[in-house]
């Protein structure tokens, strides 16, 4: 085991096993200047409240299982009110990605925040028709306005209010980018009139936002009650580090930054109050990436080895679609990639009437009697850390070779969980690009979203141009909503092949 594995190893033990001990500081990215006070100011009270980590605190404890499982449910149990400056690491989900939020304190000072709220009293504030989980229409319990780029989301589409967006938001917007180095383009504003106006629990998880998105949060006016709490369905996945439901007092000129895994694994509400309460404004920053009906186009630029993450589409409690396009394989793997190339007139390629396909049997080999082929795959799935497609029974390796501007590989559906090996309705397929260089460059990998396919998102269809030794996964809730294809090139005449090697956890033919 490599040092740098058994570090991170013990890391990762750490963090299930125990209680907060204070250790060097962290941050959690962004540019939060915090002060890691958590429940009075200093390491010593948070060690006696373990449940409320400070962001310079290490979790130790040396315990058997059913004692670490003992100490995640109490931790879970235990309602936490974050009131103070600091980095909160809430859980740790998915590929271990943490869901953290940072509160920021009078981030706006009480003279700034009089003006500001003033102005943004002015913005076209409208009580909204919203839709209910039952497709319901129903009055909004809030006013709200939206700037920024459109997007559709519980089949309401947001366009932006005004192009221009107003001076107060502007200056907000700048001011958020000097602190997080995060360039917002858009903003939801939401006005609580009174005690009675809330926010239902949601999450703001949707597909046009991006996986793990980075949300800034202003409020002004009157004190309100921000809510946390994990989402049920995930709880499988997910290590508490903090108890649930969490409550965020936010007070005028408060900035409280949402990130990691926040808006996969936890819902937030404003719930209505029982006293009297004046009005309050709240602004979520937020970075839309597309627009409705915009088709992805992911091509290389020069010299460009960067992994691309998208997110396609959504169903509410479901997986997103996914895709990514790796393009630093090459970077480690350039002799591998050069060989692979080499053996691909080895292979004994049979016409499949769109197609010329070969199958590669990785399942009867044993690793290191693999085809440079065969190793290319095992390379593609430790980059993108995909155990089910450790060489073995579940893997299929197909290669597709277009070498004729009328060749194509048809639509293609990528449903694995209907009576395959693997059953499982998340998917995944990987597509390694290899061959000639010009021919790939008139063959993307082009994808769709299926027709009446309900799920959310601005993205409707996608082509990936992809060089030799370049690769895309499809996965976890992909196979559901899109589709996808290897198009006929411009012309109709003999070319250079363009070969793509399609790695997926299914026993059936390409063909
Ligand atoms: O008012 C708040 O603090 C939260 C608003 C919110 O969650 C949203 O606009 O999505
Ligand atoms: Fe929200």
């Amino acid at each position: 085991m490599s040092a740098e594995k058994a570090k991170a190893d013990r890391r990762r033990q750490a963090r299930v096993q125990g209680a907060w001990n204070s250790g060097p500081a962290r941050r959690s990215g962004g540019g939060v200047k915090q002060t890691n006070k958590v429940d009075g100011g200093d390491a010593s009270s948070a060690q006696q409240k373990p449940q409320v980590p400070a962001a310079n605190q290490e979790f130790v404890f040396d315990g058997s299982v059913s004692e670490v499982l003992a100490r995640e449910a109490e931790l879970a149990s235990k309602p936490v009110t974050v009131d103070k400056d600091g980095d909160y690491e809430l859980s740790i989900g998915r590929n271990d990605v943490k869901a953290v939020v940072q509160m920021r304190q009078k981030f706006l000072s009480d003279a700034e925040n009089r003006r500001l709220l003033a102005e943004l009293n002015r913005l076209p504030w409208q009580q909204r028709m919203g839709l209910d989980q039952g497709g319901q229409p129903y009055q909004e319990p809030r006013e709200t306005c939206w700037f920024g780029r459109p997007y559709t989301y519980s089949h309401v589409k947001w366009e932006a209010t005004d192009d221009s967006w107003p001076q107060v938001l502007l200056e907000l917007k700048n001011r958020l980018a000097d602190e997080l180095g995060v360039e917002f383009n858009s903003v939801m504003c939401n006005r609580y009139r009174d005690g009675k106006d809330k926010i239902g629990w949601h999450a703001d998880d949707e597909p046009s936002l991006g996986r793990h998105p980075v949300i800034a949060s202003l409020s002004f006016g009157e004190t309100r009650r921000f809510m946390l709490r994990r989402r049920d369905c995930r709880v499988q996945t997910l290590r508490p580090l903090i108890g649930d439901p969490i409550t965020v007092p936010l007070q005028s000129g408060d900035l409280l930054v949402m990130r990691g895994s926040l808006q996969e694994d936890w819902l937030h509400s404003v719930p209505p109050e029982y006293h009297d309460k004046e009005s309050r404004i709240n602004l979520t920053f937020r970075v839309i990436e597309h627009s409705p009906n915009e088709q992805l186009c992911l091509r290389p630029g020069p010299e460009d080895n960067e992994n691309k993450q998208v997110t396609l589409s959504a169903r509410p409690g479901q997986m997103q679609a996914q895709l990514c396009c790796y393009r630093s394989l090459i970077v480690s793997n350039s002799g591998l990639v050069a060989e692979a190339s080499a053996a691909l007139d080895r292979l004994s390629w049979r016409s499949a009437g769109s197609c010329d396909v070969a199958q590669l049997d990785l399942a009867a080999s044993q690793p290191q009697e693999l085809s440079p082929l065969a190793r290319l795959a095992v390379a593609l799935a430790t980059l993108t850390g995909n155990a089910r497609l450790k060489v073995g029974a579940y893997a299929r390796l197909a290669a597709v070779r277009l070498d004729h501007g009328s060749k194509h590989l048809p639509w293609r559906e990528a449903n694995f969980g209907d009576g395959g090996p693997c059953q499982t309705a998340e998917t995944f397929v990987a597509v390694l690009a290899l061959g000639d260089a010009k021919a790939l460059a008139q063959r993307p990998l082009e994808i769709e979203k299926r027709l009446n396919s309900p799920a959310q998102g601005n993205l409707k269809s996608g082509q990936i141009f992809l060089r030799p030794g370049d690769a895309v996964t499809l996965l976890h809730g992909f196979g559901a909503d899109w589709r996808y294809q290897l198009g006929r090139a411009g012309r109709a005449e003999p070319h250079e092949p363009a070969v793509f090697l399609f790695l997926t956890p299914d026993q059936r033919d390409i063909g």
